[in-house]
């Protein structure tokens, strides 16, 4: 991680819908190469903020930059820079993992030299040479997740997004999933992820939980854990949700 670089920016981030705001204020910096973990309960307002950094939404007021572009007026630059994944948009089940691989290298707009590269050595990574021309619809769930995390850095952007990667995928699984994050990380990538699991939110260089559509705290695990008297990160989420 490198505290003197910002890969993310936001300052009073706000998105209201009608007199309703997902998002009140919020203010936080994101590190290069940092594993930033988004806390908070269903309906805090992960996602809508997610939408915002990911250049597909408008804040309805604030500062906000993402790898160095203003999410007002400069999304497209955002969308080169970043990879997307969650639980719930992930690969296509009737295509092959070799077709999968493709079909996003091809999204991202890497030319056809660097994908089979990229894809070669991918798949050699993850020790999916038997699994190649297998369709996604055909692999354990754990499986899938890692193939879409690493198609989602695929083409090395600066900083890759999160949601709710591992949900449903057995502990095991999921610690390899986070060997393929700290590795990412290692590489400079910055990652953005947001957790229901509070084992995961304590592989995380820095947390900070959302109540209701605010940041309640914000720091990393220890310092939060003692900071609360907690025990564990999820004693510290649940005396901050409890207000
Ligand atoms: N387009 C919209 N119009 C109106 N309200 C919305 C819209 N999108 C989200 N909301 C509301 O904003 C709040 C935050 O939703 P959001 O999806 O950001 O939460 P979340 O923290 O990502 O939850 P989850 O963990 O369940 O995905 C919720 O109350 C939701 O109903």
């Amino acid at each position: 991680m490198n505290t003197t670089e910002i890969a993310i920016k936001a300052r009073n981030l706000t998105k209201k819908f009608g007199s309703f705001a997902a998002n009140k204020e919020l203010n936080f910096d994101v590190y290069k190469g940092e594993i930033f973990g988004f806390l908070g309960a269903n309906g805090a307002g992960k996602t809508t903020a997610i939408k915002i950094l990911c250049g597909l939404s408008k804040p309805t007021s604030g500062e906000i930059n993402v790898a160095g572009f203003n999410v007002y007026s400069q999304t497209g630059q955002i969308k080169k820079n970043i990879g997307y994944m969650s639980q719930k948009f992930s690969l296509y089940e009737d295509l092959t993992v070799w077709e999968n691989i493709r079909f996003y290298a091809g999204i991202y707009g890497m030319p056809k030299k660097a994908i089979q590269e990229e894809a070669d050595k991918l798949i050699q990574k993850l020790g999916f040479e038997h699994a190649r021309d297998k369709l996604i619809g055909a692999l354990p769930l754990g499986w899938k997740q890692k193939l879409a995390f690493s198609i989602a850095i695929i083409h090395k952007p600066a900083i890759v997004f999160l949601d709710e990667p591992t949900g449903g995928v057995d502990p095991i699984t999921r610690r390899q999933f986070w060997e393929l994050i700290y590795e990412a990380a290692h590489e400079g990538i910055t990652v953005f992820v947001t957790t229901h699991y509070m084992d995961e939110a304590e592989y995380c260089d820095r947390l900070s939980i959302m109540v209701a559509g605010e940041i309640k705290a914000i720091g990393k695990p220890l310092d939060l854990i003692n900071k609360y008297e907690a025990k564990d990160m999820d004693e510290v989420f649940v005396k901050l949700a409890r207000g």
